[in-house]
């Protein structure tokens, strides 16, 4: 595999994040949602870099199952917080399509949400985005498929520190033992 962003790196991003949500909000208290499974490793380092008061919450959303490519977009709200007349901050891992962002600010939203703001790690350079962006990303990565820091390939490599990008055949190889 290819490392792409280091472990520094990551630390630096993650603050540098952390300083622009602490700047946008000026101490107001929000609720901050984490998109399971991939943003749990961000999401554990990014709210403890944070000063205002929080409430913590998660939500589910998977559409990449076992492959590189997205599928349909499912999403799990059961065990989501009540966001009615709140300003929610949704933490996710990574805008690539931009679908799953989109549409559980749609869903916060309908929730009752107050306001819904979005930070995620990376946000991928590609064609065909949805016009919906992030308010706050700590990376702009080219059009690969990465793993690490709780992005996954057959739900493998989340707990590697770094973020790399799989080569051919580690992808045919964790296929073919996780798949
Ligand atoms: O911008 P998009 O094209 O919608 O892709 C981004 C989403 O894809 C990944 O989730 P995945 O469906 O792989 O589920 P996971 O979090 O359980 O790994 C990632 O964690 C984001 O939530
Ligand atoms: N692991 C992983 N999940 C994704 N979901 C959307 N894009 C990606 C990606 O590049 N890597």
């Amino acid at each position: 595999m290819r490392t792409l962003i280091t472990e520094p790196q990551l630390a630096d991003g993650v603050s540098r994040l952390a300083g622009e949500i602490d700047r946008h909000y000026q101490g107001r208290p929000i609720t901050v949602v984490a998109v399971l499974t991939g943003s749990v490793v961000l999401f554990a380092d990014l709210i403890r870099r944070l000063s205002m008061p929080q409430r913590v919450g998660v939500v589910q959303a998977s559409s990449y199952r076992g492959g590189t490519r997205p599928g349909e977009l499912v999403i799990d709200a059961k065990m989501l917080i009540d966001v009615k007349n709140r300003d929610v901050l949704l933490v996710d891992d990574i805008f690539d399509t931009g679908a799953t962002i989109a549409k559980l600010r749609d869903e916060l939203l309908a929730f009752g949400a107050a306001s819904v703001a979005t930070a995620v790690l990376l946000r991928k350079v590609r064609e065909n985005q949805h016009t919906v962006r992030p308010n706050f990303v700590a990376f702009e990565i080219p059009d690969e498929f990465v793993v690490g820091y709780g992005l996954d390939f057959h739900d493998m490599y989340r707990n590697l520190p770094f973020i790399a990008v799989l080569e051919p055949d580690e992808i045919a190889a964790t296929a073919a033992e996780f798949g």
